[in-house]
């Protein structure tokens, strides 16, 4: 493996409909894309990082200056290269580590570097990662809405499209009636879950039980991040089991998490856990712990979504990921579009992550371009 130069791309998305959390409401996606230029190969990478640091630490804009100043200037020197040179992509996150953090900058150039030795192999992500199904069932994401006439034909739309699995994002004065709303309207077998983004406290705890009353999969990430012992008492106190999302930055933090009982499920985000071979750490570690895992979405273009799709696919992803079409979010995606088919999504088989951004669409959307020679 030797790296020419990486590309740092950003593309701006417009979403089909405001996406509204219990952080803010998102109106289109500033991307920051990596193209990976080897000399057999090239390979994409997705930043996950939204404009502001209110999911995470991570911002699009730190991650790029991240990118730009460090890691990548650190993959370029003698002992990057010898390190790529010897074990590609498996190279990356050990040849990074001395950098603290930013976990979704890394998990981007990981994911660009593999995706080029992959194409280069001719082997898909999939059979990289160790898929064991040819398509995945598919969740989606229902945003907060201004009304629950509202949400309910959302949620209508996505059950008539065929999606398995329906998640509501959930905030103080938006949880237990849009819940029971949903469960009133269309009955006890649609697999329901929600999502609170942190926005809860312990305090909260006797309110949040209030949910037990409408068998949902999980509650998910009810507490702030770096709550690991509330999680844990808050489990005690809930029947509904509780998933974490943003206290999961790596196999070390999931594997404190279930030690300490604050979660009985994990929602995996590759680009939070620095990469999508520390994803599969945790995938590891949590099947070894009984612990279920799903794959999460941060409302990525298909590159992302491609590959999401194929760490769905291993054993332990047992319960439907945010591995929603496409269309979910974009009128016109930078790739192929993924499609639902009977509630569910292809895992993509081609070399690396089986889809390639189509120029003239990649072009439209297109903000800025900076090349990194290497
Ligand atoms: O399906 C998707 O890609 C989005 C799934 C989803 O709701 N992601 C949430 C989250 O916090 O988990 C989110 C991510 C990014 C931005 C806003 C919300």
């Amino acid at each position: 493996m030797k790296l020419r130069g990486i590309e740092l791309r950003r593309v701006s998305m417009p979403l089909v409909a405001p996406f509204r959390t219990s952080f803010g409401t998102q109106t289109e996606r500033d991307v920051l894309l990596l193209r990976a230029v080897t000399d057999d190969a090239e390979g994409w990478g997705e930043c996950v990082a939204l404009t502001d640091p209110l999911y995470s630490p991570e911002y699009v804009d730190s991650q790029q200056d991240v990118l730009r100043r460090f890691l990548l200037p650190r993959l370029a020197s003698p002992e990057g290269a010898a390190a790529l040179g010897r074990s590609g992509a498996a190279a990356v996150a050990g040849a990074l580590h001395a950098y603290k953090g930013h976990r979704m900058a890394k998990a981007a150039v990981e994911m660009a570097i593999l995706d080029a030795e992959l194409r280069a192999l001719g082997r898909s992500f999939g059979r990289e990662l160790g898929a064991v199904a040819d398509r995945v069932p598919s969740g989606v994401s229902v945003g907060i809405h201004d009304s629950i006439p509202a949400l309910l034909s959302a949620v209508e739309g996505y059950l008539d499209e065929g999606y398995a699995r329906i998640k509501l994002k959930i905030e103080p004065g938006w949880d237990v009636a849009p819940v029971a709303a949903v469960r009133e309207r269309f009955g006890g077998d649609v697999l329901l879950q929600v999502d609170a983004n942190t926005a809860y406290t312990l305090r909260d705890a006797r309110h949040l039980a209030k949910l037990d009353a409408f068998d949902l999969l999980l509650i998910e990430q009810p507490l702030e991040e770096e709550d690991v012992l509330g999680h844990a008492a808050l489990a005690r106190q809930l029947a509904t089991p509780i998933c974490l999302d943003e206290s999961v930055v790596s196999a070390q933090t999931a594997a404190a998490a279930i030690t300490l009982g604050a979660c009985q499920i994990i929602n995996i985000k590759p680009g939070r856990v620095g990469g999508y071979l520390e994803a599969r750490k945790i995938h590891d570690l949590a099947a070894a712990h009984g612990v279920a895992v799903w794959c999460g979405g941060m409302v990525e273009t298909g590159l992302g979504r491609a590959a999401n799709i194929a760490l769905a696919a291993l054993p332990g992803f047992t319960l439907p990921g945010d591995v929603s079409a496409s269309g979910r979010f974009y009128r016109t995606d930078i790739t192929e579009p993924i499609v639902l088919v009977d509630g569910h999504v292809e895992v993509p088989t081609g070399p690396g992550l089986g889809v390639t951004p189509i120029p003239e669409l990649l072009d439209r959307v297109t903000t800025s371009v900076e090349w990194i020679p290497f």
